[in-house]
């Protein structure tokens, strides 16, 4: 695992959406797996002033989805299918027809998680995914305590989560119960995983992440177990990590050749 500490949100925006911009100018039909929350809009905004500028062209960029709400409709404003079409597909110039995601929707849920695990399969696997993390370590909507080994499946949310995804909706009462999420297992066999989480109130969940064990308590700690894992976090999410001045060191010691 590579831990990249940036010096704030907008950094580690540039140094993502330069490491998929590498990735679309080497293999232009990339399957980029995106997720939502805060945290990754820088990305996509840098990736997408990218895209005006003419540096990074993503004509045959595909795009999946990590997770979705059970129950909001696709065109619902905040079900994640309409959030990434607004925030990535759009800025982005990519189509729908490009996107793969699973149906929040269907009268069999667990039948869609399990073809839409199938169809990432298909699709030949996520090239690059980027993950944010919860406050109480979730990536994607795998909760403390999913199987390290999980597929893509129907999940319940804690009270933390709904709480902390309280501020998309109207009032509380409107936050879904249920999600649907890849799991933890269809995660790692993405082949590149990328962390980004800034601020504080990251900063336990990160130092679990990273220098915890791996324990299904925190989700995220599961990113040891993947071969090419980077974790970029600003300083105030890097607050609690032991190893701090070790990352820094070992990141600005490394040779630009070498991506992330
Ligand atoms: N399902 C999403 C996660 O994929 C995301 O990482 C998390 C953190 O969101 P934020 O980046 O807004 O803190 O929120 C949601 O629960």
């Amino acid at each position: 695992m590579e831990v990249v500490i940036v010096p704030d949100a907008k950094a580690g925006g540039a140094l993502i959406a330069g490491a998929m911009a590498d990735l679309l100018r080497r293999t232009p039909d990339a399957l980029l797996g995106v997720a939502t929350g805060s945290t990754p809009l820088p990305v996509y905004e840098a990736l997408a002033a990218q895209v005006r500028s003419g540096s990074v062209n993503t004509s045959r960029a595909r795009i999946a989805q990590l997770d979705e709400y059970v129950g909001l409709t696709a065109d619902h404003p905040e079900s994640y299918r309409s959030v990434l079409r607004r925030e990535v597909l759009e800025p982005l110039g990519i189509g729908m027809d490009a996107f793969m995601g699973p149906d929040g929707t269907a009268e069999d849920v667990q039948a869609a998680c399990e073809a839409y695990d199938r169809a990432l399969t298909e699709a030949g696997g996520v090239d690059l995914q980027l993950l944010g993390i919860g406050t109480d370590g979730h990536i994607g909507f795998n909760e403390p305590c999913s199987s390290l080994v999980s597929r893509t499946r129907i999940k319940t949310l804690t009270e933390q989560t709904r709480v902390d995804n309280a501020r998309f909706f109207d009032d509380i009462d409107q936050v879904p119960h249920h999600v649907i999420t890849q799991g933890i297992g269809t995660i790692l066999e993405a082949r590149h995983l990328v962390l980004l989480a800034t601020g504080e109130g990251k900063a336990d969940a990160v130092a679990a992440t990273v220098e915890g064990p791996v324990a299904a308590v925190c989700p995220a700690s599961a990113l040891q177990l993947h071969p090419h894992a980077t974790v970029v976090v600003d300083e105030a999410a890097a607050s609690k990590l032991k190893f701090a001045d070790y990352f820094r060191r070992t990141y600005v010691n490394k040779p630009d050749w070498q991506g992330i």
